[in-house]
């Protein structure tokens, strides 16, 4: 079983913005990706990646996850971002607009091991998903929804149907090579209800979690990626029945009237391990 890290809220900062920066440090996120692509202006490109640097090396974003989002390789910031996130600590290094394993390829001979993770927000990422998830050095997916809507030209719609096909074939991507996959933003960054509800699609289509524009964002994606009480209830009395079941030498338990076999206690055990890495996670970002 494997116990990932909680990417419930994975929030984007822009580089450039020192009181931004500043404020992440007390905001109860998992991750954050420091951006120095789309929230940047080009005239702000290079002082962005010093100001990042700064406040990365002052520290105090404690265990939570620390993404730095560069430039694509092709524009003239891309190779020189790369090499100071490196130097930065980066837990990660995503590159945008990722459309082909082989855009990944020039990346480690410059960030060595550091994990990459990808921009999915192409047509042509889309469709060479599961290409693209099984490149030795990438460990994450984040789904770029507004470029890909652009691409689409499709028109935004509360049951996103117009992203579906792109949604599952990168959630499809990402589970079958192991790596972590975050849902798209919200753009409407006041509309909490609107928010709730597609948190909640994307934690029941599968996603870790959802990238994020503004704090206030923050506590409706951590209660929808987190198991409910409810969720820990059920599985602690799947986990108990079945252990019951094989004691008495069967191979099935039924708990609410509906049947446990073995796989729903993979699934049972995950929920608790997550439970307790967000209570882990909560209680080190607090000291
Ligand atoms: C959307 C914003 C421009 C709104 O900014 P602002 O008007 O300053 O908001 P508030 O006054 O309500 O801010 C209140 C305080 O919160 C801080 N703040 C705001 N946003 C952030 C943040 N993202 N991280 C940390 N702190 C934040 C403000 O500094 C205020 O603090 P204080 O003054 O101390 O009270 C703004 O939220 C923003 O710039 N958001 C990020 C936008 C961004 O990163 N966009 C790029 C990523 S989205 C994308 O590209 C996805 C993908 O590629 C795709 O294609 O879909
Ligand atoms: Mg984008």
């Amino acid at each position: 079983m494997t116990i990932a890290r909680p990417l419930r809220s994975v929030l984007y900062i822009p580089g450039s913005k020192p009181r931004a920066l500043d404020k992440a440090r007390g905001l109860p996120v998992d991750a954050i990706i420091f951006d120095l692509e789309d929230a940047v202006s080009l005239e702000e490109k290079e002082a962005a990646r010093d100001t990042l640097a700064d406040a990365l090396s002052t520290g105090g974003y404690g265990a939570r996850m620390k993404i730095i989002r560069i430039n694509g390789l092709e524009t003239p910031w891309g190779r020189a971002d790369a090499k100071a996130a490196v130097k930065m600590g980066a837990d990660a290094i995503l590159l945008p607009k990722v459309s082909a394993p082989s855009d990944l390829d020039a990346l480690p001979e410059i960030t060595g091991d550091t994990p990459l993770w990808a921009m999915m927000e192409t047509a042509l990422g889309m469709l060479n998903a599961a290409s693209i998830a099984a490149h030795p050095k990438l460990t994450g997916m984040v789904m770029g929804t507004n470029d890909l809507a652009k691409e689409l030209q499709t028109r935004a719609r509360p049951d996103r149907l117009p992203m579906q096909t792109g949604l599952g074939l990168c959630l499809l991507a990402a589970k079958a090579h192991g790596l972590a996959i975050i849902d798209g933003v919200y753009n409407a960054f006041k509309d909490e209800a609107g928010l709730a509800a597609e948190c909640a699609q994307g934690r029941d289509m599968g996603f870790d979690g959802k990238t994020l524009i503004h704090p206030a964002q923050i506590d409706i994606a951590n209660a929808a990626f987190s198991p409910s009480e409810a969720d820990v209830d059920l599985a602690r009395r799947q986990i108990d029945a079945f252990e019951a079941a094989e004691a008495s030498g069967q191979g099935v338990a039924v708990v609410d009237g509906r049947i446990v076999e073995n796989l729903h206690i993979v699934t049972a055990r995950e929920t608790l391990a997550k439970t307790q890495a967000i209570a882990a996670l909560a209680a080190e970002s607090s000291t």
